[in-house]
């Protein structure tokens, strides 16, 4: 039946995700706060363009396109799959949203999911076992749910909600109320009614189901009163996988919910509870008793206390972090027994089975009428309609599996195109493709300058960014979209040397070069930061130990007090005893037959073992690793003001390296994929700053996909890659300080404060905005919905020497 009023629940995906206030200051002080605050919003929501770089050695991308719209149909395909404009090699597939969903149709059910499982249904994923957080006591097989992130309180993960968490289950209260309403319903009252017609038909019979062997030895031994069988028996399903007292407070609210569905529509679960009735209550019988059992006993003595009012009943019931529902008693009742949500703790319900239970039983303030029956108020992050693929119980107990799949999605991401045959290409976002095009694209040859976008000179002066037979560098590599990029550009001629800092991570590279059938990549374990090898007369590698002072301080910054020690033990060659020999030679067969190779022995005479000499490479990217502030979607900012100092000392160190390692006339590129300013253009400052004389900026294009850097110095943050203080931050803002649009001095004149880019140097990077298409509010070019990523290219013009 459906209830009078009922209409679809329908919610806006509109999250406000909160910052380290630091952090918000100075991107306020550096974007402005217009631009702040769409760069935000975008930041929540998933691009709604999905990128598939083809990789060209083996498919072109038309036999792409042809081959995701056979395996989505004509009508489906239309307008959902092209080849984008610009970027030949890269197929774009298309999604829309943000759509309203409707949540009334999960009747109150709830699964609660991690942050990260919550991003990942933003972008389509399914939500598989470990992923799942907390569901609704009745959540069973074939449910709908309303899927919520957790993330209810900015800035933390909700606290009380740990993994098998027990959420309150508004089937089962509203079940609870119908049988309390009673003759009430039969009245005639709407609001009565509504919640009557509440109960769905089927969840007494699966409380029962979820009454195990223990809960009724726990009833045999506390002996349950006729009146509270059905709560008692339902009690224990609720607490079965919840952890610790609130959860007890929660199971309250069920068991007297699910009095209510047992005695309306059940039969199992009173036959569950009639054979301890009948056992009968053995005094001493709670000391044979297992803890959780004990638990529940005590929980049905606080429910009678309350039921009669005992003194200090509604202590019991005040669980920590939990809110109060209000008053207990008559006026109170109708929410007591329906409840008053998710979160909040059940109000004592009024048992005495006389006036408050006769009330017709009006809707609890903030609560919804929906097809499905009453909603409680809802504060959570939801991020989609979902059906239950396992039930609760399964879902926690099960270590991987689809827990849910996605019934109504926020955003309607296009279908995977897992059905093409591997090796044919990768999902890989367009800006990251955009860094590795950028590097390939021509260079001015050394000594010409480049005039703006394209670097073309009157006459030519030209020479290839990368070509067949040239050895390449990619400093940091892993997973290893760019490195087989890199390679498939140079038609798989030369070498591509790939350097991360894990074997694991190493060993992504090397599994994805074999699926994309490259064979010019060598996969090496390496900090990028200690790669190069100096003659031992030089003493410390440049890069490693940084190449002077400045750069020695922020090694240290960025890796704390044990690293800046390692740094200043840096070895010349040491002896090597038999058994480190032995373990050595272990060690390279092994990286072997997983395909990684190892370092040269040889090399290791000065330095980090493996370490490349200066100039080794014709072509270097550094993907730099970052705060990664552009990535979307991003339900929660958790980076400080401290990790984004040291992000950008990371990559000035990473910086010192790559200008050595490059030889003159070799192109480098630098990217990220944060919208930080610290960790952009400031890098780049410090790159031409320091090392200007031997490294030009060039145009970093084509193609040029991005806008422009930001110009000039923040108007607030003091030194290189701090943020401003939020007092301040707030001062520059109020100030109207917007360096992004030319609010700072432009010069690049050292008076303090970190520093941007001038005018001309802007025109030649790329800032991809992450607001730049990401529709409401924003733009809506989807198209354009990118991440949020930079680009920066220079060519080397003459040596770097050691100590510069
Ligand atoms: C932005 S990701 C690189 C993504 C990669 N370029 C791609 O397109 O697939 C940064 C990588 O740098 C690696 N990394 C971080 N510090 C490093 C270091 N000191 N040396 C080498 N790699 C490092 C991380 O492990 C991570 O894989």
């Amino acid at each position: 039946m459906e209830p009078a009023g009922a209409e679809p629940l329908l919610k806006e995906f509109a999250p406000k995700v909160a910052w380290d206030p630091e952090v918000e200051a100075y991107l306020r002080g550096a974007l402005g706060d217009e631009r702040f605050e769409r760069t935000a919003a975008a930041l929540c929501r998933p691009p709604r363009t999905t990128s598939f770089r083809v990789n060209t050695l083996r498919a072109s991308p038309s036999e792409v396109v042809a081959a995701v719209r056979q395996q989505l149909g004509p009508e489906a395909a239309e307008g959902v799959v092209s080849i984008h404009p610009q970027v030949p090699c890269v197929v774009l597939l298309r999604g829309s949203g943000p759509h309203a969903v409707d949540y009334g149709a999960a009747g109150g059910r709830e699964v609660v999911v991690s942050r990260k499982a919550a991003e990942a249904v933003l972008r389509g994923a399914p939500v598989y076992a470990p992923g799942v957080l907390a569901a609704s006591g009745g959540v069973g097989r074939g449910d709908l749910v309303a899927l919520a992130a957790a993330l209810e309180r900015p800035g933390t993960d909700t606290p009380e909600i740990t993994r098998g968490t027990t959420l309150y289950d508004s089937a089962r209260a509203a079940a609870a109320a119908a049988t309390a309403a009673g003759s009430a319903a039969a009245g005639g009252s709407d609001a009565a009614a509504t919640v009557a017609a509440a109960a769905p038909a089927g969840r007494a019979t699966e409380a029962a189901d979820m009454v195990s062997a223990e809960v009724a030895e726990a009833e045999a031994a506390c002996g349950p009163q006729a009146g509270q069988a059905g709560a008692a028996a339902a009690a224990p399903a609720a607490m079965e996988e919840g952890n610790g007292p609130q959860e007890e407070g929660e199971a309250g609210a069920a068991a007297g919910a699910d009095a209510g569905s047992r005695d309306g529509t059940a039969t199992a679960s009173t036959s569950a509870v009639a054979r301890p009735a009948e056992a009968g209550a053995a005094p001493g019988g709670a000391e044979t008793l297992s803890l959780r059992a004990r638990r529940r006993q005590r929980h049905r003595q606080h429910q009678q206390q309350l039921q009669q009012g005992g003194p200090g009943a509604p202590e019991q019931l005040r669980h920590k972090g939990r809110q109060q529902a209000g008053p207990a008693g008559p006026a109170a009742a109708p929410a007591a027994a329906i409840g008053t949500g998710t979160r909040a703790a059940a109000g004592a319900p009024d048992s005495s089975g006389g006036a408050g239970a006769q009330q017709p039983l009006p809707l609890p303030p903030g609560w919804t009428a929906s097809s499905q029956g009453p909603v409680p108020p809802r504060t959570g992050l939801y991020v989609g309609l979902a059906r239950a693929v396992m039930g609760r119980q399964e879902m926690f107990r099960a270590r991987e599996g689809l827990a849910l799949e996605l019934v109504q999605p926020v955003f309607a991401v296009p279908p995977a195109v897992s059905g093409l045959p591997p090796g044919w290409g990768m999902l890989q976002n367009l800006p990251s493709v955009v860094a590795a095009l950028v590097l390939a694209a021509p260079v001015p040859v050394p000594g010409r300058v480049s005039e703006g976008p394209g670097g073309q000179l009157p006459g030519g002066g030209l020479r290839p960014g990368l070509a067949a037979g040239m050895r390449v560098l990619d400093m940091c590599a892993a997973p290893g979209g760019k490195t087989t990029l890199i390679a498939a550009l140079m038609g798989d001629v030369g070498e591509v040397v790939a350097f991360d800092r894990t074997h694991a991570k190493v060993g992504e590279v090397v599994a994805l070069a074999r699926e994309m059938g490259v064979t010019c990549v060598t996969a090496q374990k390496m900090d990028a930061g200690r790669a190069l090898a100096l003659p031992a007369a030089a003493g410390r590698p440049v890069g490693g130990g940084a190449a002077d002072a400045g750069a020695d301080a922020d090694a240290e910054e960025a890796a704390g007090p044990e690293r800046s020690q390692q740094l200043q033990q840096q070895p010349g060659p040491q002896p090597v005893s038999e058994k480190a020999r032995r373990r050595e030679e272990r060690r390279r067969a092994n990286m072997l037959k997983r395909g990684i190779v190892p370092p040269e022995p040889a090399a290791a005479a000065a330095g980090q073992p493996g370490s490349f000499p200066p100039e080794s490479f014709d072509a270097l990217l550094l993907d730099a690793p970052c705060s990664a502030l552009g990535l979307r979607p991003r339900l929660q900012q958790q980076a400080g003001a401290l990790y984004l100092r040291q992000c950008a000392a990371a990559q000035r160190r990473l910086v010192d390296g790559a200008v050595r390692l490059l030889r003159p006339g070799g192109a480098m590129v630098y990217s990220t994929c944060t919208i930080n300013p610290g960790e952009n253009e400031a890098v780049v400052r410090y790159l031409l700053d320091k090392y200007g004389a031997a490294m030009q900026l060039v145009a970093a294009g084509p193609p040029f996909l991005g806008g422009p850097g930001l110009v000039g110095r923040h108007p607030t943050a003091a030194e290189p890659g701090v943020p401003a203080t939020a007092a301040a931050g707030a001062a520059g803002a109020a100030a109207g300080g917007h360096a992004g649009t030319g609010g700072g001095s432009g010069d690049g004149a050292d008076s303090g404060g970190e520093r941007w880019l001038t005018e001309a140097e802007a025109a030649l990077v790329q800032r991809f905005d992450p607001a730049a298409g990401a529709g409401a509010g924003g733009g809506d070019d989807v198209a354009a919905d990118h991440i949020g990523f930079f680009v920066a290219k220079f060519v080397k013009t003459g040596p770097v020497p050691w100590e510069s």
